[in-house]
């Protein structure tokens, strides 16, 4: 199967997803002086609803963690999307040291990490599944993560349930409060682009929304993603083996496509 191992990683995948070789992947550099930028996305600012409390489910996919939230009462709008878009889960890309784990990058930067809210167009099509089939289906926030002294509370949450999801397939059903506010950054400054999924199929369905400001994590927090396994329980290994250090596609060619800015 896809992985992120010299012999199962991004290089790899276009032998058994064709997708992956399109002209509208994902992610890219966000090569700066290619930003353009653009007034309708000044007029109809993004915006976001999330419920305060809602109930969660936490996987261990094998290819990191992914928090599949009942969507019901969760709205994005605004910038760059023509309809309302619910939030169906959120997970994130990290690497085995601090300079590197971004799936995007900036002029050439990575960050040690990328947290992805990836919402499906609910006013158009009837099922996420039908979504990712469909150039407008998604809407993505990416938010990039760099390390600070403090730890990020509000991920903490999702950070104390690893533990519990170390081998791939488990999960872990909890309600907790998420503030989902405040795992985005306060400047709502972003950079729009047409892409994909990053990981297999690697569906051109993606219309990507990532914030220039970085919110922080701590080493330790980090350290507790890399702590995740990619492999089942019964997979007899030894207990250094199959740790998930990394699960970051790196960039690949913005060819054509135009890049918008928005914020201040
Ligand atoms: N990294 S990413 O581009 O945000 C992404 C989001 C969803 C998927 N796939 C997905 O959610 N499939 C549905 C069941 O897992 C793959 C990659
Ligand atoms: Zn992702």
């Amino acid at each position: 199967d896809w992985g992120y191992t010299d012999d199962n990683g991004p290089s790899t995948w276009a032998e058994k997803y064709p997708l992956a070789a399109g002209a509208r992947q994902s992610p890219v550099d966000i090569d700066t002086s290619k930003a353009t930028s653009d007034n309708s996305l000044v007029d109809r600012e993004i915006d976001w609803s999330y419920p305060s409390n809602c109930s969660y489910r936490i996987v261990n996919t094998g290819y990191g963690w992914r928090v599949d939230t009942y969507g019901d009462d969760t709205a994005l709008s605004g910038g760059p999307l023509s309809e309302v878009y619910k939030l169906e889960q959120f997970h994130c890309h990290w690497g085995a040291t601090n300079d590197e784990g971004s799936e995007h990058t900036v002029d050439g930067k990575s960050y040690a990490a990328e947290l992805h809210l990836v919402h499906w167009n609910s006013e158009k099509y009837s099922s996420f599944k039908e979504a990712a089939s469909q150039p407008d289906g998604l809407a993505v926030l990416g938010v990039f993560m760099e390390i600070g002294n403090a730890d990020n509370a509000e991920l903490e949450k999702i950070i104390s349930l690893i533990p519990k999801i170390i081998h791939k397939g488990q999960d872990s059903q909890a309600s907790f409060d998420l503030d989902f506010g405040s795992l985005l950054p306060e400047s709502k400054h972003y950079w729009t682009y047409l892409g994909s999924l990053t990981t297999p199929p690697c569906n051109e369905c993606v219309i990507w929304t990532v914030f220039k400001e970085p919110i922080t994590i701590s080493e330790r927090q980090l350290e507790v993603f890399r702590s995740l396994k990619s492999v089942g329980e019964e997979d007899a290994i030894e207990p250094e083996e199959g740790k998930l250090v990394k699960n970051y596609r790196p960039p690949l060619p913005l060819g054509n496509r135009v890049l918008r800015e928005c914020g201040p």
